[in-house]
Protein backbone atom coordinates (compact mmCIF):
# COMPACT_ATOMS: atom_id res chain seq x y z
CA UNK A 1 0.00 0.00 0.00
CA UNK A 2 0.96 3.64 -0.62
CA UNK A 3 2.69 5.46 2.12
CA UNK A 4 0.87 8.47 3.06
CA UNK A 5 3.68 11.75 2.72
CA UNK A 6 4.31 13.05 6.27
CA UNK A 7 3.15 16.66 6.71
CA UNK A 8 4.85 19.05 9.37
CA UNK A 9 3.16 22.85 9.94
CA UNK A 10 6.18 25.41 11.00
CA UNK A 11 4.33 28.03 12.62
CA UNK A 12 5.32 30.92 14.78
CA UNK A 13 5.15 34.73 14.96
CA UNK A 14 7.42 37.05 12.64
CA UNK A 15 11.14 36.42 12.58
CA UNK A 16 10.74 33.30 15.30
CA UNK A 17 12.79 31.12 13.67
CA UNK A 18 10.92 28.93 11.72
CA UNK A 19 13.02 28.71 8.52
CA UNK A 20 16.22 28.26 11.01
CA UNK A 21 14.21 25.19 11.96
CA UNK A 22 13.51 24.30 8.44
CA UNK A 23 17.06 24.31 7.11
CA UNK A 24 18.22 21.98 9.93
CA UNK A 25 15.04 19.94 9.67
CA UNK A 26 15.89 19.78 5.92
CA UNK A 27 19.62 18.51 6.71
CA UNK A 28 18.43 16.27 9.40
CA UNK A 29 16.33 14.44 6.40
CA UNK A 30 18.43 14.32 3.90
CA UNK A 31 21.12 12.77 6.36
CA UNK A 32 19.24 9.91 7.13
CA UNK A 33 18.46 9.12 3.46
CA UNK A 34 14.72 10.95 2.95
CA UNK A 35 13.68 13.15 0.76
CA UNK A 36 12.17 16.26 2.09
CA UNK A 37 10.14 19.18 0.15
CA UNK A 38 9.40 22.59 1.21
CA UNK A 39 5.55 24.55 0.73
CA UNK A 40 6.61 27.91 1.87
CA UNK A 41 3.98 30.99 2.20
CA UNK A 42 5.49 34.42 2.26
CA UNK A 43 3.41 37.92 3.26
CA UNK A 44 5.54 40.13 0.37
CA UNK A 45 5.76 39.39 -3.10
CA UNK A 46 9.31 37.95 -3.44
CA UNK A 47 10.80 34.63 -1.24
CA UNK A 48 13.67 35.02 0.53
CA UNK A 49 13.94 32.80 3.17
CA UNK A 50 13.71 30.69 0.18
CA UNK A 51 17.08 31.57 -0.22
CA UNK A 52 18.10 29.62 2.50
CA UNK A 53 16.93 26.41 1.85
CA UNK A 54 19.21 24.35 -0.23
CA UNK A 55 18.66 24.42 -3.93
CA UNK A 56 18.35 20.85 -4.49
CA UNK A 57 15.17 20.85 -1.90
CA UNK A 58 11.63 20.93 -4.08
CA UNK A 59 9.96 24.17 -3.22
CA UNK A 60 6.48 25.21 -3.86
CA UNK A 61 6.34 29.05 -3.05
CA UNK A 62 2.87 30.35 -2.24
CA UNK A 63 3.55 34.49 -2.36
CA UNK A 64 1.94 37.66 -1.60
CA UNK A 65 -0.51 36.62 0.58
CA UNK A 66 -1.78 34.85 3.94
CA UNK A 67 -2.16 31.00 3.88
CA UNK A 68 -4.62 30.72 6.37
CA UNK A 69 -6.77 33.55 4.31
CA UNK A 70 -6.38 35.15 1.18
CA UNK A 71 -5.12 32.14 -0.35
CA UNK A 72 -6.02 28.83 2.00
CA UNK A 73 -8.06 27.39 -1.30
CA UNK A 74 -5.34 26.91 -3.05
CA UNK A 75 -3.04 25.40 -0.13
CA UNK A 76 -4.65 21.81 -0.87
CA UNK A 77 -3.62 22.14 -4.69
CA UNK A 78 -0.02 23.58 -4.36
CA UNK A 79 0.22 20.18 -1.85
CA UNK A 80 -0.73 17.90 -4.19
CA UNK A 81 0.96 19.42 -7.10
CA UNK A 82 4.57 19.61 -5.01
CA UNK A 83 4.17 15.61 -4.12
CA UNK A 84 2.97 14.67 -7.41
CA UNK A 85 5.94 16.68 -9.10
CA UNK A 86 8.86 14.93 -6.68
CA UNK A 87 7.28 12.11 -4.80
CA UNK A 88 8.71 13.47 -1.30
CA UNK A 89 8.99 11.38 1.84
CA UNK A 90 8.37 14.39 4.00
CA UNK A 91 6.87 17.82 3.43
CA UNK A 92 7.32 21.16 5.28
CA UNK A 93 4.96 23.71 5.34
CA UNK A 94 6.47 26.94 6.61
CA UNK A 95 3.30 29.54 7.19
CA UNK A 96 3.87 33.18 7.01
CA UNK A 97 4.50 34.51 10.85
CA UNK A 98 1.40 36.26 10.61
CA UNK A 99 -1.01 33.10 9.84
CA UNK A 100 -3.10 31.60 12.42
CA UNK A 101 -2.50 27.81 12.20
CA UNK A 102 -5.99 27.05 12.86
CA UNK A 103 -7.25 27.92 9.20
CA UNK A 104 -3.82 26.20 7.57
CA UNK A 105 -5.07 22.85 9.60
CA UNK A 106 -8.05 23.39 7.33
CA UNK A 107 -6.07 23.80 4.61
CA UNK A 108 -4.18 20.68 5.45
CA UNK A 109 -7.63 18.97 6.00
CA UNK A 110 -8.32 20.01 1.97
CA UNK A 111 -4.82 18.56 0.91
CA UNK A 112 -5.84 15.27 2.83
CA UNK A 113 -9.00 14.78 0.36
CA UNK A 114 -6.65 15.64 -2.79
CA UNK A 115 -3.58 13.34 -2.24
CA UNK A 116 -2.36 10.75 0.84
CA UNK A 117 -0.78 12.92 3.31
CA UNK A 118 -0.06 12.54 7.44
CA UNK A 119 -0.01 15.54 9.53
CA UNK A 120 3.01 14.72 11.86
CA UNK A 121 3.15 17.49 13.77
CA UNK A 122 1.90 21.50 13.99
CA UNK A 123 5.49 23.18 15.42
CA UNK A 124 4.95 26.17 16.55
CA UNK A 125 8.10 27.85 17.11
CA UNK A 126 8.09 30.83 20.04
CA UNK A 127 10.52 34.21 20.25
CA UNK A 128 11.07 34.08 23.85
CA UNK A 129 11.75 37.60 23.91
CA UNK A 130 9.42 38.52 22.07
CA UNK A 131 6.64 36.69 24.38
CA UNK A 132 8.28 37.85 27.84
CA UNK A 133 7.25 41.41 26.20
CA UNK A 134 4.19 41.04 24.67
CA UNK A 135 2.89 38.50 27.84
CA UNK A 136 3.35 41.96 29.74
CA UNK A 137 0.20 43.05 27.70
CA UNK A 138 -1.79 39.88 26.83
CA UNK A 139 -4.46 42.11 25.22
CA UNK A 140 -2.76 43.06 22.41
CA UNK A 141 -3.75 41.45 18.71
CA UNK A 142 -0.13 40.35 18.15
CA UNK A 143 -0.40 38.62 21.80
CA UNK A 144 -3.60 37.11 20.52
CA UNK A 145 -2.22 35.89 17.55
CA UNK A 146 1.01 34.52 19.04
CA UNK A 147 -1.13 32.74 21.91
CA UNK A 148 -3.84 31.06 18.87
CA UNK A 149 -0.23 29.59 17.59
CA UNK A 150 0.88 28.51 20.54
CA UNK A 151 -2.62 26.66 21.58
CA UNK A 152 -2.92 25.16 18.18
CA UNK A 153 0.51 23.31 18.74
CA UNK A 154 1.51 19.55 18.77
CA UNK A 155 5.29 20.79 19.59
CA UNK A 156 6.64 24.40 21.49
CA UNK A 157 9.76 25.90 20.14
CA UNK A 158 10.50 27.97 23.05
CA UNK A 159 13.89 29.98 21.08
CA UNK A 160 16.01 32.83 21.34
CA UNK A 161 16.51 31.91 25.03
CA UNK A 162 19.79 33.79 24.60
CA UNK A 163 17.83 37.11 24.61
CA UNK A 164 16.68 36.38 27.72
CA UNK A 165 18.00 36.36 31.14
CA UNK A 166 17.51 32.14 32.64
CA UNK A 167 15.56 33.37 35.26
CA UNK A 168 12.80 34.54 32.88
CA UNK A 169 13.01 30.93 31.04
CA UNK A 170 10.23 29.19 34.26
CA UNK A 171 7.43 32.57 34.06
CA UNK A 172 7.62 31.80 29.67
CA UNK A 173 7.09 28.16 29.77
CA UNK A 174 4.06 28.80 32.61
CA UNK A 175 2.65 31.13 29.91
CA UNK A 176 2.88 28.71 27.15
CA UNK A 177 1.58 25.60 29.39
CA UNK A 178 -2.03 27.79 30.27
CA UNK A 179 -2.42 28.15 26.58
CA UNK A 180 -1.35 24.64 25.99
CA UNK A 181 -1.44 22.04 28.29
CA UNK A 182 -0.07 19.14 26.89
CA UNK A 183 2.51 19.94 24.00
CA UNK A 184 6.23 19.58 24.82
CA UNK A 185 7.94 22.99 25.09
CA UNK A 186 11.78 22.89 23.96
CA UNK A 187 13.75 25.81 24.78
CA UNK A 188 16.51 26.59 22.34
CA UNK A 189 19.02 28.80 20.51
CA UNK A 190 18.74 28.93 16.75
CA UNK A 191 16.27 26.23 17.39
CA UNK A 192 19.22 23.64 18.09
CA UNK A 193 17.11 20.59 18.91
CA UNK A 194 17.06 17.13 18.84
CA UNK A 195 15.15 16.48 15.77
CA UNK A 196 14.35 12.84 15.95
CA UNK A 197 11.22 13.87 17.46
CA UNK A 198 10.13 14.53 13.47
CA UNK A 199 10.37 11.18 12.86
CA UNK A 200 6.87 10.23 14.52
CA UNK A 201 3.44 11.43 14.86
CA UNK A 202 3.41 14.06 17.78
CA UNK A 203 0.87 12.70 20.72
CA UNK A 204 -2.07 15.09 20.20
CA UNK A 205 -1.98 15.53 16.62
CA UNK A 206 -5.43 13.35 15.89
CA UNK A 207 -7.02 16.17 17.85
CA UNK A 208 -6.04 19.00 15.94
CA UNK A 209 -7.67 17.10 13.09
CA UNK A 210 -11.10 16.72 15.00
CA UNK A 211 -10.75 20.38 15.85
CA UNK A 212 -10.73 21.43 12.11
CA UNK A 213 -13.67 19.36 11.65
CA UNK A 214 -15.04 21.43 14.27
CA UNK A 215 -14.84 24.47 12.37
CA UNK A 216 -15.81 23.23 9.09
CA UNK A 217 -19.03 22.19 10.68
CA UNK A 218 -20.21 25.89 12.63
CA UNK A 219 -19.17 27.00 8.99
CA UNK A 220 -21.16 25.12 7.35
CA UNK A 221 -24.01 25.98 9.16
CA UNK A 222 -23.34 30.05 8.51
CA UNK A 223 -20.75 31.39 10.47
CA UNK A 224 -18.50 33.98 9.18
CA UNK A 225 -15.58 32.68 9.22
CA UNK A 226 -13.88 36.16 10.65
CA UNK A 227 -15.99 35.09 13.64
CA UNK A 228 -15.40 31.30 13.63
CA UNK A 229 -15.07 29.47 16.84
CA UNK A 230 -12.91 26.89 16.32
CA UNK A 231 -11.56 26.18 20.54
CA UNK A 232 -10.20 23.66 22.02
CA UNK A 233 -12.87 22.80 25.26
CA UNK A 234 -12.26 25.38 27.67
CA UNK A 235 -9.59 28.12 25.38
CA UNK A 236 -10.99 30.95 23.82
CA UNK A 237 -12.21 31.18 20.37
CA UNK A 238 -9.67 31.78 17.87
CA UNK A 239 -10.11 34.77 14.97
CA UNK A 240 -8.37 36.21 11.77
CA UNK A 241 -6.03 38.51 14.34
CA UNK A 242 -3.62 39.51 11.76
CA UNK A 243 -5.46 41.92 9.74
CA UNK A 244 -3.55 44.41 11.02
CA UNK A 245 0.03 42.98 9.87
CA UNK A 246 1.49 45.27 7.03
CA UNK A 247 3.80 44.45 4.21
CA UNK A 248 5.87 46.70 2.35
CA UNK A 249 8.64 45.39 -0.37
CA UNK A 250 11.12 48.04 -1.48
CA UNK A 251 12.82 47.17 -5.18
CA UNK A 252 16.16 49.24 -5.35
CA UNK A 253 17.35 50.47 -9.03
CA UNK A 254 20.95 50.25 -8.17
CA UNK A 255 23.04 49.53 -5.65
CA UNK A 256 23.13 51.61 -2.08
CA UNK A 257 25.37 52.54 0.54
CA UNK A 258 25.41 49.66 3.11
CA UNK A 259 26.56 51.69 5.94
CA UNK A 260 23.56 54.47 4.81
CA UNK A 261 20.82 51.25 4.94
CA UNK A 262 22.10 50.07 8.23
CA UNK A 263 21.65 53.52 9.54
CA UNK A 264 18.06 53.98 8.15
CA UNK A 265 17.37 50.34 9.82
CA UNK A 266 18.60 50.97 12.93
CA UNK A 267 16.67 54.30 12.92
CA UNK A 268 13.16 52.27 12.12
CA UNK A 269 9.92 53.18 14.22
CA UNK A 270 9.49 50.10 16.66
CA UNK A 271 6.29 49.14 14.72
CA UNK A 272 8.30 48.27 11.85
CA UNK A 273 9.71 44.67 13.37
CA UNK A 274 10.80 42.58 10.86
CA UNK A 275 12.57 42.90 7.38
CA UNK A 276 14.48 40.74 5.02
CA UNK A 277 16.31 41.32 1.64
CA UNK A 278 18.42 40.57 -0.87
CA UNK A 279 20.89 43.98 -1.19
CA UNK A 280 23.46 45.24 -3.15
CA UNK A 281 25.60 47.66 -1.76
CA UNK A 282 28.46 50.09 -3.57
CA UNK A 283 31.36 49.66 -0.94
CA UNK A 284 30.99 45.34 -1.65
CA UNK A 285 31.73 43.22 -4.21
CA UNK A 286 29.10 40.49 -3.91
CA UNK A 287 25.24 41.19 -2.47
CA UNK A 288 23.88 40.00 1.18
CA UNK A 289 20.98 38.66 2.40
CA UNK A 290 19.52 41.27 5.14
CA UNK A 291 17.57 39.84 8.21
CA UNK A 292 15.74 42.14 10.87
CA UNK A 293 14.08 41.23 13.36
CA UNK A 294 13.57 42.86 16.63
CA UNK A 295 16.52 45.31 16.55
CA UNK A 296 18.99 42.71 15.59
CA UNK A 297 20.50 42.64 12.61
CA UNK A 298 22.22 40.10 10.29
CA UNK A 299 23.59 40.45 7.03
CA UNK A 300 25.18 37.53 5.25
CA UNK A 301 27.19 37.32 2.47
CA UNK A 302 25.90 35.31 -0.57
CA UNK A 303 26.88 33.93 -3.96
CA UNK A 304 23.92 33.99 -6.20
CA UNK A 305 24.23 31.58 -9.47
CA UNK A 306 21.26 33.56 -10.64
CA UNK A 307 20.39 36.82 -11.30
CA UNK A 308 18.66 38.14 -8.06
CA UNK A 309 17.41 41.58 -7.42
CA UNK A 310 18.58 44.07 -5.19
CA UNK A 311 15.16 43.93 -2.90
CA UNK A 312 14.23 44.67 0.75
CA UNK A 313 10.82 43.63 2.81
CA UNK A 314 9.21 45.30 5.72
CA UNK A 315 6.58 44.03 7.94
CA UNK A 316 5.06 46.06 11.26
CA UNK A 317 2.01 47.34 11.71
CA UNK A 318 0.42 50.51 11.63
CA UNK A 319 3.67 52.31 9.80
CA UNK A 320 3.81 54.32 7.17
CA UNK A 321 4.73 53.15 4.04
CA UNK A 322 5.40 56.24 1.93
CA UNK A 323 7.53 57.73 4.24
CA UNK A 324 9.41 54.32 4.08
CA UNK A 325 9.48 54.61 0.55
CA UNK A 326 10.86 57.85 0.49
CA UNK A 327 13.63 57.18 3.05
CA UNK A 328 15.15 53.66 0.98
CA UNK A 329 14.46 55.74 -2.51
CA UNK A 330 16.65 58.77 -1.12
CA UNK A 331 19.61 55.92 -0.35
CA UNK A 332 19.60 55.71 -4.48
CA UNK A 333 21.08 59.37 -4.52
CA UNK A 334 24.91 59.37 -4.57
N1 LIG B 1 19.59 35.85 18.87
C1 LIG B 1 19.01 34.86 18.20
N2 LIG B 1 18.68 35.02 16.90
C2 LIG B 1 18.07 34.00 16.26
C3 LIG B 1 17.78 32.76 16.90
N3 LIG B 1 17.16 31.95 16.00
C4 LIG B 1 17.07 32.66 14.84
N4 LIG B 1 17.62 33.90 14.98
C5 LIG B 1 17.72 34.99 13.98
O1 LIG B 1 16.43 35.60 13.88
C6 LIG B 1 16.18 36.05 12.54
C7 LIG B 1 14.87 35.45 12.04
O2 LIG B 1 15.01 34.04 11.92
P1 LIG B 1 14.17 33.18 10.85
O3 LIG B 1 14.53 31.75 11.04
O4 LIG B 1 14.32 33.78 9.49
O5 LIG B 1 12.71 33.50 11.38
P2 LIG B 1 11.30 33.18 10.67
O6 LIG B 1 10.38 32.77 11.75
O7 LIG B 1 11.48 32.23 9.54
O8 LIG B 1 10.90 34.60 10.10
P3 LIG B 1 9.62 34.97 9.16
O9 LIG B 1 9.69 34.06 7.97
O10 LIG B 1 9.80 36.40 8.82
O11 LIG B 1 8.41 34.78 9.98
C8 LIG B 1 17.40 35.62 11.73
O12 LIG B 1 18.28 36.73 11.63
C9 LIG B 1 18.03 34.51 12.57
O13 LIG B 1 19.42 34.39 12.37
C10 LIG B 1 18.15 32.60 18.29
O14 LIG B 1 17.92 31.58 18.94
N5 LIG B 1 18.74 33.68 18.87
Amino acid sequence: MKQPVSVHILTGFLGSGKTTLLTRALDYFKLNGKKPAVLMNELGDVNLDGMMVDEEVPMTEMLGGCICCTIRGDLGMELKQLIQDHKPDVVFVESTGAANPMEMLDGITDASMLTEVALQSVITVVDAAQLAERSINPAGRTYRLMADQIRCATRVILNKTDLIPPSELLRLEAVIRELNPVAPIIPTVRCEMDLTVLDHPDGGVKDRYKETQACRCEEDHGHDRHDTVCGHEGSPPHHHSHDHVMVYTHYFTRPIDSERFEELVGRLPRNIYRGKGVLWFTDTASPFLFQYAYREMDFIKIAPKENVPNVAVFIGEHFDKTALAEQLTALENR
